[in-house]
C-alpha cells in the first residue's frame, strides 16, 4: 500500500457514528435541480448542481477552498438575498416546494432552515435571551412555556448542564465551543427541519470539536443536516453522505463509506488521497 492509499484508509478507519442501511432509506428532504449561481461580479460559482439530500442524515460537502461549498449551503436558506445583484437559476425543493420562488417568505424559510457559521456568533445578550429572542420572532408564548423551550433547546444542544446556573449571564462569556453550541441551540429552538453547518468546528480546539461532532450525531435523528468541512476526517466521522465539489461542479455524491473507500471519479480519488487540495 502506498502513502496516498494509506491516507484514504485512515480516513475510513477513523469513521465514527453509526452508518447503516436504514440511513439509505430516509426520504429526500432537499432536492437541488440544475442549480447555477453567479455572484454580482459575474463569477459563476455553482455549475448545474444536482443532488438529493435525505432527511435525518448528515451530508458533508467537501472540496478544495473556493470550490463553492459555502455558496451552495447558503442557497438553501437564501442567504444570498442579503447581497443584491447575484443570480441564481434552477430549483431547490424543500419538501417538494421550490424555495427559490419569489413568493417564498424568507423569515419562515430561515426558521425552517437554520444556519450555524464558522465563527460562533452569539448575540450580545444573556444565554437565556440568545434562545428566547429567536422564538419570540415567530411565536407568542407564555413565560413558563418560554422557560421550557429555552431549557429544551439548551438540553438538545448538550449545553444545559453547563449553563443552567448562569442562564442570565452574557452568552459572550462562554468558551468558544460553548458559544458554538449556544448558536446551535438558538437555531434548533425555532424548530427547523434542516440545519446548515458551515465549518462549525474549524475555529475550535480538539475537545470542543469532538463535542460538536457528538452533538451532530445526536441531532441527526431529528434533522436533515448539511455540513461544510475542510476536514476529510471530520466528514468521514460525522456524515452518512458526502458531496465532493470542485470548481463549482458536483463531481461525486455518494454514501460517505463508498466515496472514501471506492470513489467512482478520478478527481475524487486524487482529492481524498491528498494528490491535490
Ligand atoms: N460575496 C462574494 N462575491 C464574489 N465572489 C464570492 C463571494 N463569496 C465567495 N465568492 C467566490 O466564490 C467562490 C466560491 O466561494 P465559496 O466560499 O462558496 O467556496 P468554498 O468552497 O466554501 O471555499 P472555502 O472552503 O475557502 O470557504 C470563490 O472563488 C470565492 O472567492
Amino acid at each position: 500500500m502506498n502513502m496516498t492509499d494509506m491516507n484514504s484508509q485512515s480516513v475510513i478507519q477513523n469513521r465514527g457514528g453509526s452508518f447503516g442501511p436504514a440511513d439509505l432509506e430516509m426520504p429526500v428532504k432537499v432536492e437541488v435541480k440544475n442549480l447555477d449561481f453567479t455572484y454580482q461580479n459575474g463569477h459563476r460559482v455553482l455549475k448545474n448542481v444536482n443532488m438529493k439530500i435525505r432527511d435525518k442524515t448528515v451530508t458533508a460537502f467537501i472540496g478544495p477552498s473556493g470550490c463553492g461549498k459555502s455558496t451552495l449551503l447558503r442557497t438553501f436558506n437564501r442567504m444570498y438575498d442579503l447581497y443584491p445583484g447575484q443570480k441564481v437559476e434552477g430549483e431547490i425543493l424543500l419538501d417538494g416546494k421550490n424555495i427559490l420562488s419569489k413568493d417564498v417568505d424568507l423569515n419562515n424559510l430561515r426558521a425552517k432552515v437554520g444556519m450555524v457559521f464558522q465563527k460562533p456568533t452569539p448575540f450580545p445578550m444573556s444565554i437565556y435571551e440568545n434562545i428566547a429572542f429567536g422564538i419570540r420572532l415567530y411565536e407568542k408564548i407564555s413565560k413558563s412555556e418560554m422557560n421550557d423551550r429555552v431549557e429544551a433547546a439548551l438540553t438538545e444542544a448538550a449545553l444545559w448542564t453547563e449553563v443552567k446556573d448562569k442562564i442570565n449571564q452574557s452568552g459572550l462569556g462562554l468558551s468558544g465551543g460553548q458559544q458554538q453550541r449556544l448558536c446551535i441551540a438558538r437555531a434548533i429552538a425555532v424548530k427547523p427541519s434542516v440545519l446548515l453547518l458551515d465549518e462549525p468546528a474549524s475555529a475550535l480546539d480538539p475537545i470542543s470539536t469532538a463535542k460538536i461532532e457528538e452533538l451532530i450525531e445526536s441531532l441527526r435523528s431529528q434533522y436533515c443536516i448539511a455540513i461544510v468541512t475542510h476536514n476529510m476526517q471530520q466528514a468521514a466521522r460525522t456524515s452518512q453522505y458526502t458531496a465532493f465539489m470542485y470548481l463549482g461542479e458536483l463531481v461525486e455524491f455518494d454514501s460517505t463509506d463508498k466515496l472514501f473507500s471506492a470513489p467512482s471519479q478520478q478527481r475524487t480519488s486524487d482529492y481524498i488521497t491528498g494528490r491535490f487540495g
